[in-house]
């Protein structure tokens, strides 16, 4: 039996793809598998049974990604399923950022009482009248899932596109419209941009990356969309250039208490993945990941482990080993097979920076002091027995 715990509400249709040898009651102590939205994992230990964390959902700055990749633990996330739910809630905070649709329907809302409704709304509406996005410039900082589906979407609604991403993937690359302009320097959207979206991950390098110096070449009015990860935007300065005008609204899907209460903040509950369609997605992905992984031990989609394929066993056995991408440790395992008068039949080998994944495809079961002798390389972190 293997035991998944879900740290966060999972969506059922990706949860009854685990069969009867799945229990998805475990207790996160006892769990082999766990899945996450966005729960922080900062502080929870790893347990020994751990052996993979599917997130539910893109960013992974919830999840300590190097401990993992230390304790042997594959983290894997759910690339592109949820991008259409948050390109669809940037387009409508452009939107709502650009009329006055909120506080039409406050007005409406604290007038519902007034027989004259009718007569009052066409005195009272040119207090929220505002402008088209149509033909405006919007700068997308960061052209991955989410940016290249934001880049096309306002090309169809009549806005210049700005596109930044020094690390844009060919495939990316292939489906942005060849009407957004890629700049080199995003220094070229803060200048010339009337709205900034930005859709890059919560790294070190990317913390703060919308900062004083990025405030000070804006033009008035700059609308800021993020619906990525608050650390991305110094809020500890964002005030002072919405008081000046020079920001006029900033959207944040991550409210806390200093834009909770910040005017011209516009903050939404981080919804930005909250669609039926994204929970489906993402869980369904999760899934399917996690089941690849326990019963082939295949990795896709992993965030601290290279991608590594055996397809379906078709020997007698199949190990899985994770272990620091250092000289030896192969021809140590292959040693200690060969020594066991264990063949290979086949194998895969991948590394990912300090990292590395092998599988091993066996001509009969080893028995448990292989597995041991394995476990007992350095350089070795987890052996596992895939069938
Ligand atoms: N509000 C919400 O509910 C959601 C928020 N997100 C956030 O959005 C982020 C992006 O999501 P996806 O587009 O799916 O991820 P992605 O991994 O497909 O795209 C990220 C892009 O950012 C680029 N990038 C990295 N550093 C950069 C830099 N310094 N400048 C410019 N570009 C840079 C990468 O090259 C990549 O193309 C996630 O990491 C997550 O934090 C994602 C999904 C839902
Ligand atoms: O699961 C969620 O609702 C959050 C989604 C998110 O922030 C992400 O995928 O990075």
């Amino acid at each position: 039996m293997v035991n998944v715990h879900c740290l966060n509400n999972i969506a059922s249709c990706g949860l009854d793809l685990f069969t009867a040898d799945y229990n998805t009651e475990s207790s996160y102590e006892d769990a082999n598998v766990v899945l996450v939205r966005s729960a922080k994992m900062h502080d929870l230990d790893l347990s020994n049974n751990l052996v993979a964390i599917a997130r539910a959902g893109a960013g992974v700055n919830n999840i300590p990604l190097e401990s993992c990749a230390e304790a042997g633990v594959v983290v894997f996330n759910t690339p592109g399923a949820n991008a259409n739910a948050v390109k669809e809630q940037v387009l409508a905070t452009m939107l709502l950022a650009s009329r006055d649709l909120i506080g039409g329907n406050k007005w409406v809302e604290d007038n519902k009482d007034d027989a004259d409704i009718a007569k009052s709304t066409e005195k009272a509406k040119k207090a929220f009248a505002g402008r088209e996005i149509a033909g405006k410039k919007l700068g997308v900082i960061g052209l991955g899932a989410i940016g290249q589906l934001v880049a096309n979407a306002a090309i169809s609604l009549g806005m210049e596109v700005y596109g930044y991403d020094p690390y844009l993937s060919v495939a990316a690359a292939l489906n942005l419209s060849r009407e957004v302009k890629h700049v080199i320097d995003v220094n070229e959207i803060y200048k010339e941009c009337n709205y900034i979206t930005v859709h890059v991950p919560a790294l070190d390098s990317t913390k703060g990356m919308i900062g004083k110096e990025a405030f000070e070449l804006m033009q008035d009015g700059t609308v800021i969309i993020n619906c990525a990860r608050d650390v991305l935007v110094d809020e500890d300065v964002i005030g002072d250039y919405l008081k000046s005008g020079r920001v006029k609204c900033y959207v944040t899907d991550f409210p806390n208490p200093k834009t909770a209460n910040m005017e011209g903040a516009l903050c939404f509950p981080h919804l930005g993945a909250s669609s039926a369609e994204a929970e489906d997605n993402c869980a369904i992905m999760a899934v399917n990941e996690v089941r690849d992984f326990i019963e082939n031990g295949n990795i896709k989609n992993s965030v601290n482990y290279p991608a590594c394929n055996l397809g379906v066993c078709a020997t007698e056995s199949r190990v899985a080993v994770c272990h620091k991408n250092v000289p030896a440790v192969i021809s140590k395992i292959t040693s200690a097979m060969g020594g066991a008068n264990v063949n290979i039949e086949s194998m895969a080998n991948a590394s990912r920076g300090e990292y590395a994944y092998s599988l091993l495809d066996l001509d009969k079961q080893p028995d448990t002091s292989i597995i041991t002798e394995l476990a007992s390389i350095d350089g070795v972190i987890k052996v596992r027995v895939v069938k």
